[in-house]
């Protein structure tokens, strides 16, 4: 059946297999579904494998076992044109947004290098870049200041914005406000809540905290002992 969600079908981890090594078990037969406009919720204790999930339902590392689906097609069987669409339409953002931009280089080349990647036209370079602006409630002069010279919130709120601009339809968000001071945490989950309302995103929320899970969270589930329990 045709399906347009994001869907972990009996996802299985397991680190360092090889001839000397039995390997490590990190979760086991993992399922879930993320929907158009919908959060999944993630969480469960530390180092129990919520990262490695999110990076394997982006594309960025590959499940031992299973598959995850993108509008009905495994990951493993993409045609390269569709292979393109997944990793253009499915994005991650990180817990530190520092780490999301180049220390050296000021925001406003941050911006316009995914432009030009992107083959906006010169032309339009300034009214994207001022629409994003917009979108992350932040003043034109940041453009001209380097990473460090913003606050953790407002690289966060950047880093949304740039992800945007890629029009993707399911952002795996791992521990998106666990990186800064509880009172821009929620300034955070508004501008997520804003834009899943406006662009009917799916996300894919990790945290280990269970208000931001409860807050946010159409359904969620436990990752604990390698096992997923899903709570509706
Ligand atoms: N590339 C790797 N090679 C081997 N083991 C790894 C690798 N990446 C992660 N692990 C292990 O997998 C387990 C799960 O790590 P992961 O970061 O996914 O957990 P987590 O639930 O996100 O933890 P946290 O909440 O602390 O971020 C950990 O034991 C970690 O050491």
């Amino acid at each position: 059946m045709f399906s347009i969600s994001l869907r972990a079908d009996r996802l299985s981890k397991t680190y360092g297999t090889g001839l000397r090594s039995t390997g490590k078990c990190i979760f086991r037969e993992v399922s879930f579904e993320i929907r158009p406009g919908k959060t999944f919720g993630l969480m469960g204790p530390s180092g129990e494998g919520k990262s490695t999930l999110g990076r394997v339902i982006a594309g960025l590392e590959k499940a031992t076992t299973g598959s995850v689906y993108y509008k009905g097609i495994p990951f493993t069987g993409m045609k390269k044109n569709e292979n393109i669409a997944f990793r253009r339409k499915v994005q991650i953002m990180f817990q530190d947004p520092t780490d999301a931009f180049n220390p050296r280089k000021k925001i406003g080349h941050a911006i316009s290098e995914v432009l030009a990647l992107l083959g906006t036209p010169e032309a339009k370079h300034s009214s994207e870049t001022e629409e994003l602006l917009i979108t992350a409630g932040l003043p034109e002069e940041v453009l001209s200041r380097y990473p460090f010279q913003l606050s953790g919130g407002q690289l966060q709120r950047l880093a949304l914005s740039r992800i945007l601009l890629l029009n993707p339809e399911y952002i795996v968000l791992d521990e998106p406000t666990s990186a800064l001071d509880v009172s821009v945490q929620a300034q955070i989950l508004h501008m997520l809540k804003k834009v899943q309302s406006e662009r009917n995103t799916g996300y894919l929320l990790i945290s280990h905290d269970e208000a931001v899970i409860r807050f946010m969270s159409d359904s969620y589930g436990v990752l604990e002992n390698g096992q997923l329990k899903i709570i509706e």
